[in-house]
């Protein structure tokens, strides 16, 4: 029997979250994650398709202990990573820089590549060069596929892409905006186009990911040409702990008058702004019930974070001029419903509007919440970005194996 099975690994700084799938019917044999890694009280939760989670909490020192711990569950099952049956290993890459524009077999100097490209990604590549490092370690024999977070953003014209700062500097550096979460964008905006029974190149979609990280994208006809998130993940929308958008003279201000480092501020922006910053929370779970509560902070968070989601909204109907669906996805935009009302509300002038006992359906299939007479598409989608890590790899070393 060919091999068919491919496992996807998303490394974080202290997490992976993986998912073994079978690509015969793209179906899902295991999921599981693997979090505080580094920790006295890792956990690890395993769930094989059809059977019961399995959760286990202990010390897990480091990346290569928690792939292995993985390993160990998947044997249990009888999905070893041992097994001739697994074809490759795909790894989310969160910045590929301009340099990675499609999926690509991992070789010494794509290693090189995504080590350089570190001081653009500090919370993300190291995290995924171990992940990749430690399953080159355990299965040498399979190809490691890295699937990039920047890749689909890469058609983004100069006007969108360029910073306006002077060239030469920019060039040297290489600072460009580059965009991130491309491989949800990607499936969310395709998935968007088969919700609405059209071909993915007819029809116009802004993306919204909405996740402890979050990020719009403007689509046009299946390519993307513009996106919210810069050099790093760190520019556009009010996210869980990053800021998102401001005036970069905050950062001169706070170095001149506040006396902080570079590196403190970079904590600042990254890790105690957004959500958490403006009202002690990351959570809009939590968010919305303080909200409901009446609590004056959350609701001013929870402003600030509407506001600026609208602001995108509209700036991406501009840039696309003709705007078929607006499609909200990841762990906010698939769950809040009042996120999604409040983002649209009082744009109907645009053609945009939410019916609200559509949009307070729950449930894991893509739908429409707009009424029926809208001119703009609402639709919720959710995304998995596991399917098409595992999707995109699969069909670069089908592609390779027939070759040769
Ligand atoms: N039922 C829910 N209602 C509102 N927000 C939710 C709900 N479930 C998850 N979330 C939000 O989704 C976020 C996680 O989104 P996710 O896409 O999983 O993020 P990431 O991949 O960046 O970790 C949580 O921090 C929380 O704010
Ligand atoms: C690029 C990025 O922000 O990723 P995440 O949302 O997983 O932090
Ligand atoms: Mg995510």
């Amino acid at each position: 029997m060919s091999s068919s099975r491919v496992l996807v690994l998303n490394s974080g700084s202290s997490s992976v979250k993986y998912q073994l799938l079978d690509m015969r019917d793209s179906s899902r044999l295991a999921v599981g994650l693997v979090e505080r890694i580094g920790e006295e009280t890792s956990r690890l939760k395993h769930t094989p398709t059809g059977a019961e989670a399995r959760e286990w909490t202990g010390p897990i020192a480091d990346h290569e202990a928690a792939l292995k711990a993985v390993s160990a569950e998947l044997a249990k099952d009888g999905l070893g990573l041992d097994s001739s049956e697994l074809a490759a290993i795909g790894h989310r890459v969160v910045h590929g820089g301009k340099h990675f524009t499609e999926p690509t077999v991992v070789d010494d100097a794509v290693l090189a590549e995504i080590e350089r490209l570190i001081p653009v990604a500090p919370l993300h590549n190291p995290a995924n060069l171990t992940g990749i490092r430690t399953a080159q370690a355990l299965r040498p024999d399979l190809p490691q596929v890295a699937v990039f977070d920047t890749a689909f953003h890469t058609t983004m014209p100069e006007s969108a892409a360029r910073y306006a700062i002077d060239v030469q500097t920019a060039d040297e550096h290489r600072i460009r905006r580059y965009g991130f979460h491309g491989t949800s964008h990607a499936y969310v905006s395709r998935a968007t186009a088969q919700l609405l029974g059209r071909a993915p190149e007819d029809v116009n979609v802004i993306v919204l990911h909405l996740g402890n990280g979050a990020s719009a994208s403007a689509v046009r006809g299946g390519r993307c040409v513009d996106t919210s998130m810069g050099l790093t993940p760190l520019e556009g929308l009010v996210m869980g702990t990053r800021s998102g958008d401001m005036d970069p003279a905050v950062i001169f201000h706070l170095m001149r008058v506040g006396g902080m480092s570079a590196d403190e501020i970079d904590t600042l922006l990254n890790k105690k702004s957004g959500l958490i910053g403006l009202c002690g929370d990351n959570d809009m779970r939590e968010i919305r019930r303080r909200v409901d509560e009446g609590d004056e902070q959350a609701q001013l968070a929870f402003d600030i974070y509407i506001h600026r989601l609208k602001k995108y909204i509209g700036a991406y109907y501009a840039v696309l001029g003709r705007v078929d669906a607006i499609a909200f996805t990841a762990g906010v935009g698939e769950n809040a419903a009042p996120v999604r009302e409040a983002a649209v509300a009082g744009l109907q002038e645009l053609g945009l509007a939410v019916d609200s006992e559509l949009n307070a359906v729950r449930g894991d299939a893509p739908r429409l919440i707009s009424p029926e007479s809208a001119r703009v598409a609402v639709a919720v989608v959710p995304t998995d970005e596991e399917l098409e890590i595992a999707t995109q790899t699969y069909a670069l070393v089908k592609g390779s194996q027939n070759l040769t």
